[in-house]
């Protein structure tokens, strides 16, 4: 090899079908000048990266300014002790994390920008976790990889084929789930090999498997890097199976000790093994530092360090080296030496995407939905939720469950309410038998007995008692809701105050008066009763004065209760609150459905390695947004249903409307619930979120109380919630049959249209920069 040809990346050559030497391959990844145009035909290359976790006060620094450089073609080992930052770096490098500062470029674009394909199918991705479904067959594991890599099905089922009996994988049918621990990490990596990605990232892959399964990963390795099309980053903690690697990158301390070939850092080092090399590398790290070693000394003593001839080797004060590392491959800083785009190292070998940086203009984030991915996600929301039918039984029954219960618990009138009498009119005896005789027609005899009837008649149960002591002691102590004496000469009393009208005597206008004592500790109860006692005793007026030929229009208050225009003369609380609590069950439940979906995929690394896949967050809402809404519109018709027809709620407008209304407050929950699961990185999070939301909703919406009687700080706020608006036009379309047309009607449609867009893009906007 000539002078000007050595350090050449390896040319990829689809009709070379030699494989070649993989010594000579070695040397093709020396060290060479580093410039935007070299960057660019590396598999990857990092520059100055600085990521640190952590607030400002309390930073932890995982990369500290590192320099790597893949050459394409190359199976690249990253070693590193466990918290070192490899996973970190890794997730740069596939466009899931951003650095603080520095540049990376992945075959030969910036990650995340247009046109470069990262991440998208150019990238196989074998993240740490498992990230598969476990309710899903190995087959249907790879068909869904597969179709979100736009391949066909049948190409799937040949490579299925392939990569079982490679990776010594049971029978396809067999479930993830079912899968040992081994398995499973193997199922992972045959996923991230199933399209035959140009850039394998490969996170420990061989955790977990037996040595024997492990050379025939690493010998497929070498196997598909031969002919420099395909590039693989692999990590692990089996520092010597990476002896076959053709360069490894030493990481310690954010940086890299060493970024060389085995071989070289065996021979450089003078060790037998790479981990000798490592902890030699790690030694003279630490020499020269100020900070307390992490090695022990006996371990330091142990250590024989190879003569400093050679100044890169020195890391003791890499500290000041900037953007040089030290002469491993490629990461020769750019300043250093001028670029030289006329070199030959240059040429590349296959067209380069667009230099561009990550896109951030709006309309990227409503990208144009790809059919194949959106195949992908739907057919496996269906089938996942195939898999979970109880699951998916329950969601479904649960909102008509909840309107069930609603309609037969809240709202009635209370019954059986323990009224105790001590009425003076009854005699020991009929006293004693619990008796109160009622003496009919035109007849002034015991009018309080005929009074309690007409009170019995509404639900209240009577039980009289010798005094007046004694019926109020009942109420004290909570074994009746109230009290009323009669005097004892209650009815003739009543009849002398209709006949002296003005000059009736104080006495027998005492007399004539019914006493009330009400627990009114419950409201409800407190004002059914207020409201009873005065409506038996109406009707016991207009009894009397119609048995004895008078009208009975003389005995009510002068006031002419007409019908009423809207509504019952006597209104119901199920029908007021049931327009709310609909909306809430579906709102509420729709959020459940989606925050719960997207938190499990993030919480096993499935959203992850979607994402890597190429695949949209937008895509994985829409396709959520497909399947829920189908399960939605189950919940929406039953309720529905059972409201109506069932339990026959009032529903006087048009009932097309209703259902439109009640989908687009679903539709808004399973938005809100996408906000919840961007926003938030685990189920107990988002269950206290969506727990959180629920109740200020329930208060503030004017669902269980009307906001005219809120404090004025909290009425303005309120209109402004998600629920308030739909439900005040779902209790017009229900309560006063208005049209669409209506501007009370249309605005609980528009103001929900308004939420569903914000909540939306808030989710989009997460999935887009929430990425650490
Ligand atoms: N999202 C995060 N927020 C804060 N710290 C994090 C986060 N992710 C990782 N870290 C920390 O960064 C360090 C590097 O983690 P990383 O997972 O990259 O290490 P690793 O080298 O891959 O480890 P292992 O080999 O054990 O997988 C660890 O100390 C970890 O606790």
């Amino acid at each position: 090899m000539d002078a000007e040809t050595e350090g050449l990346p390896p040319v990829e050559n689809e009709n070379n079908s030699n494989p070649i030497d993989i010594h000579a391959r070695r040397k093709w990844f020396k060290s060479q000048q580093s410039t935007v145009a070299t960057r660019r035909q590396q598999a990857v290359c990092v520059r100055r990266a600085h990521k640190i976790y952590g607030t400002k006060k309390n930073p932890n620094v995982i990369l500290d300014g590192l320099n790597m450089t893949v050459p394409k073609g190359a199976i690249y080992g990253l070693l590193g002790a466990s918290g070192c930052g490899k996973t970190t770096l890794l997730s740069c490098i596939v466009g899931r994390r951003r650095l603080n500062s520095g540049e990376i470029w992945v075959l030969g674009g910036r990650p995340g920008s247009k046109g470069s394909g990262v991440p998208g199918p150019r990238i196989g991705y074998m993240p740490q976790e498992i990230a598969l479904y476990g309710e899903f067959t190995i087959r249907e594991t790879l068909i869904y990889f597969g179709w979100i890599y736009g391949m066909n099905t049948d190409d799937v089922d040949e490579k299925t084929d392939f990569l079982l009996k490679l990776l010594q994988l049971p029978n396809a049918s067999r479930f993830v789930k079912n899968l040992s621990g081994g398995q499973q990490r193997r199922m992972s990596l045959a996923a991230a090999l199933i399209h035959e990605p140009e850039l394998l990232i490969l996170d420990e892959p061989t955790v977990g498997v037996d040595p024997v399964l492990r050379q025939t990963i690493w010998d497929y390795l070498v196997d598909i890097t031969k002919f420099g099309k395909t590039t693989v980053i692999v990590t692990t903690h089996y520092i010597d199976e990476t002896r076959q690697a053709h360069m490894i990158g030493l990481m310690r301390g954010g940086k890299f000790l060493a970024e060389e070939s085995p071989d070289d850092l065996l021979r450089q080092y003078h060790a037998d093994s790479l981990e000798d090399v490592f902890l030699k590398l790690s030694v003279i790290q630490n020499m020269g530092k100020r900070r307390r070693s992490s090695i022990a000394k006996e371990v330091i003593d142990a250590v024989q360090l190879p003569a400093m001839t050679n100044p890169a080797l020195d890391l003791s004060h890499d500290d000041d080296n900037g953007e040089i590392s030290g002469e491993f491959g490629d990461n020769i800083s750019m300043s250093s030496r001028g670029p030289d785009l006329t070199s030959p190292h240059v040429v590349a070998a296959t067209p380069l995407p667009p230099e561009e940086e990550a896109s951030s203009s709006c309309s990227d984030y409503f990208k144009i939905l790809k059919s194949h991915h959106m195949k992908a996600l739907i057919w496996k929301n269906f089938l996942w939720m195939w898999r979970n039918v109880g699951v998916m039984c329950f969601v479904i029954g649960l909102p008509v469950c909840q309107t069930i219960l609603f309609c037969l618990a809240i709202g009635h009138d209370p019954t059986g309410l323990q009224i105790a009498v001590s009425n003076h009119e009854l005699s020991e005896n009929l006293l004693a038998q619990q008796k109160c005789p009622i003496y009919k027609g035109c007849n002034a005899t015991m009018l309080s007995c005929r009074y309690l009837e007409f009170l019995k008649n509404r639900s209240v149960v009577v039980t009289h008692y010798a005094t007046d002591e004694e019926a109020y002691d009942v109420v004290r102590r909570g074994k009746a809701w109230g009290a009323l004496v009669f005097a004892h000469n209650y009815s003739e009393s009543l009849v002398d105050r209709t006949e002296y009208g003005q000059s009736t005597p104080d006495s027998v206008i005492d007399a004539s008066e019914l006493n009330v004592k009400l627990d009114m500790s419950n409201q409800q109860i407190g004002t059914l009763l207020y409201r009873d006692i005065q409506y038996a005793y109406l009707d016991f007026i207009e009894n009397i004065l119609k048995e004895c030929d008078q009208d009975p229009a003389v005995g009510r208050i002068p006031i002419a209760w007409k019908d009423p225009i809207y509504g019952d003369r006597i209104p119901n609380f199920t029908d007021f609150a049931a327009p709310g609590v609909q909306l809430t069950i579906i709102f509420f439940l729709s959020v459940a459905l989606t925050s719960g979906a997207m938190v499990i995929e993030r919480n096993e690394g499935i959203l992850e390695r979607c994402l890597v896949s190429g695949v949209t967050g937008f895509e994985i809402l829409a396709s959520h947004v497909v399947t829920q809404f189908l399960v939605m519109c189950f919940q929406t018709t039953l309720v529905l249903i059972f409201s109506f027809s069932v339990f026959e709620l009032t529903l006087r407008g048009d009932l097309f409307w209703v259902i439109m209304l009640v989908l687009e407050t679903g539709l808004c929950g399973m938005c809100f619930g996408f906000v919840i699961s961007c926003a938030v990185d685990n189920e107990r999070s988002a269950t206290y979120l969506a727990l959180g939301s629920f109740l200020p909703i329930i208060m503030l919406c004017g669902i269980i109380w009307p906001i005219e009687g809120m404090h004025p700080l909290l009425k303005f706020p309120s209109f402004f919630l998600p629920l308030t608006l739909s439900t005040e036009s779902l209790r017009s379309i229900t309560q006063r049959g208005w049209p669409i047309e209506d501007p009370h009607v249309y605005i609980g449609f528009i103001s929900t249209g308004i939420w569903i867009l914000i909540f939306l893009t808030g989710s989009i906007l997460l999935l887009k920069f929430k990425k650490g």
